[in-house]
């Protein structure tokens, strides 16, 4: 097999893609893209059997599995015994740092919905991960002011891309490579001895996955790394994210299988609300109203966090909570509500048994932190928790229905500028942005647009009055992008048109697109095809 870097070897790239470091990736290409492929069809058929009416259950052949009291995942590794408060973020060399500082005990580093995934942020997020290993991350920047690594830092768990992603920057026998391969190998190439040097491990999140043979994909992928690479089994540790419907079927099974490596699930809801409205976004009971009004306490999304802490505690795996997106603010009276309402958020998280949360910002560690350190109290975790009282069923999972709220103009407004405004960012480099007080990142910006969709598939009723038609969303729509083209020059311009079209393509047309970031990817983003290819 022959590959070809496409992407521009910019200064020092030649670090990250070195020889030996793109064999690896080869290896893994040439022994996994064809499971890959296969799996991304099955998710195809998967839909289109929801189209018909199907409903997802509890699989009948792994019942065994569920019922088998006797398993357990591995113990939790260096690191990862006390996950009390997690930043997530992309990997640009000042969040690194200010990642690393943050007082966090975990360091999400993106490289899936935080991350708009141009070649110079791919592969200047891995040397960004190594130079923060080798501590030679500090500078000075524009303004003077310098950033360094402190004594603690918190530990490092990479998330690579999703299976649905490819990398265009790096071709295998002249086509683009797995994303998810990309990301995963070159951190574990370049970093893996790097951390168990310092007491530490190559940790891992894994995003999007929609079935257990999916987690059984990972599982592969990581012995038949640590065989190459000469590591014991069980160095790589990984947690799963449940940020799927499907995957909430399979909880149970995707810990059986990762059960080496795993080290437990994560509650990703705004990825799941969109899997939601994906999946069964054409039937009338699955309509969701504003988005604001999809909290966690509606029963379908309690339901599904309830079981994820139940199934994990089980199993003696972390239950990791999400991220409540309000983010800091410099006005107080804005900064106070947001401040009140995430610590709301970690309260009933803790309340329920949760390990540790998320947090998108540093001014947000703290807050996090004192509720799981009043809850924990001189515990690292609260695995002892087995929350027998659980009892969710798969209608539960399913009772969408039960939602209340209502969907509003303002809320049909707030989707189209929101994932307008997203995707414009994306298109520019940027994969997470702060928008009226909340933090937007792929996932958020995948459920406005399927809201519109949805709303319009089906004329959904507005609770002031009309109905949610084509022409109004258009005119929405064309009054933001003039709001956001005002005062640009015309490079930026027809980047937010280039997002205007993306929106109408992913959000007014008779299907519902996976993903807005495959095609946009496909079309708009990665390398420069101009650059002279490197062959090996
Ligand atoms: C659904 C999901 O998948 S959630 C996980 C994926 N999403 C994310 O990870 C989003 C993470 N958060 C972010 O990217 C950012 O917080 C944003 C984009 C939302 C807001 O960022 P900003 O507009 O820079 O916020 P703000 O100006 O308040 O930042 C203050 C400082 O904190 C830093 N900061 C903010 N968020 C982070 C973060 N998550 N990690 C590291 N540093 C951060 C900023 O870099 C800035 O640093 P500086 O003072 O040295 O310049
Ligand atoms: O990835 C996390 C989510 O909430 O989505």
């Amino acid at each position: 097999m022959r590959y070809e870097i496409i992407g521009p070897l910019a200064d020092r790239f030649d670090e990250v893609l070195t020889p030996e470091a793109l064999a690896f990736l080869v290896a893994l290409d040439s022994e996994f893209a064809a499971r890959r492929v296969a799996l991304l069809d099955t998710r195809r058929a998967r839909r289109a059997r929801y189209a018909t009416g199907q409903l997802p259950d509890f699989l009948p052949e792994t019942a065994h599995i569920r019922a088998d009291p006797s398993w357990r995942v591995a113990p939790p590794a260096p690191g990862l015994v006390d996950r009390r408060v997690e930043i997530t973020g992309p990997t640009d060399r000042k969040m690194t740092v200010n990642a690393l500082n943050s007082g966090a005990r975990v360091w999400l580093a993106d490289f899936e919905d935080a991350t708009a995934p141009t070649w110079h942020n791919v592969i200047g997020g891995q040397l960004n991960l190594i130079d923060a290993l080798d501590r030679r991350i500090d500078f000075t920047d524009a303004r003077g002011k310098r950033y360094a690594l402190g004594d603690q830092v918190a530990t490092i768990v990479v998330r690579p891309r999703g299976w649905h992603l490819v990398e265009k920057g790096i071709a295998v026998d002249g086509r683009p490579i797995s994303a998810s391969l990309v990301d995963f190998g070159l951190y574990l190439y370049h970093c893996a001895r790097r951390q168990l040097d310092a007491g530490s491990g190559p940790y891992f999140y894994l995003p999007k996955l929609e079935t257990h043979r999916e987690a059984r994909l990972w599982n592969d992928v990581f012995v038949f790394a640590q065989h190459y690479l000469g590591l014991p089994v069980g160095t790589i540790r990984a947690t799963t994210l449940i940020e799927t419907i499907t995957a909430a079927f399979e909880m149970e099974e995707i810990l059986y299988e990762l059960r080496e490596h795993s080290a437990g699930l994560n509650a990703g809801r705004w990825d799941y609300i969109f899997s939601v409205i994906k999946n069964f976004g054409q039937w009338p009971d699955f309509v969701l109203p504003d988005r604001s009004d999809v909290t966690m306490t509606v029963p379908f999304m309690r339901a599904y966090t309830e079981l994820l802490v139940q199934t994990c505690h089980r199993r003696g795996a972390h239950a990791i909570g999400g991220m409540a997106a309000f983010i800091p603010s410099r006005d107080p009276a804005v900064n106070e509500t947001a401040l009140a309402r995430v610590r709301a958020d970690k309260q009933r998280e803790a309340d329920g048994g949760f390990d540790g949360s998320w947090v998108a910002h540093p001014g947000l560690v703290g807050v996090c932190r004192e509720v799981f350190d009043a809850t924990l109290d001189d515990r690292p975790h609260q695995l002892d928790r087995l929350r027998d009282d659980v009892q969710v069923t798969a209608a539960d999972l399913l009772a969408v229905d039960k939602t209340p709220g209502q969907v509003t103009a303002v809320g049909v407004r707030s989707n189209v500028a929101v994932a307008l405004r997203y995707v414009d960012a994306w298109l520019g480099g940027t994969g997470a942005v702060a928008l009226w007080n909340l933090m937007e990142d792929a996932a958020t910006a995948e459920i406005a647009r399927c809201q519109v969709w949805q709303w319009l598939h089906h004329g959904t009723p507005l609770a002031d009055g009309g109905c949610v038609t084509e022409d109004l969303v258009r005119s929405i729509l064309a009054e933001e992008l003039a709001a956001l083209t005002e005062g640009r020059d015309d490079t930026a311009r027809e980047r937010a048109e280039a997002a205007a079209r993306i929106f109408e393509d992913t959000a007014l047309g008779e299907d519902l697109p996976a993903f807005f970031t495959t095609d946009a990817y496909a079309r708009h983003l990665g390398p420069s095809h101009g650059a002279r290819p490197q062959q090996g």
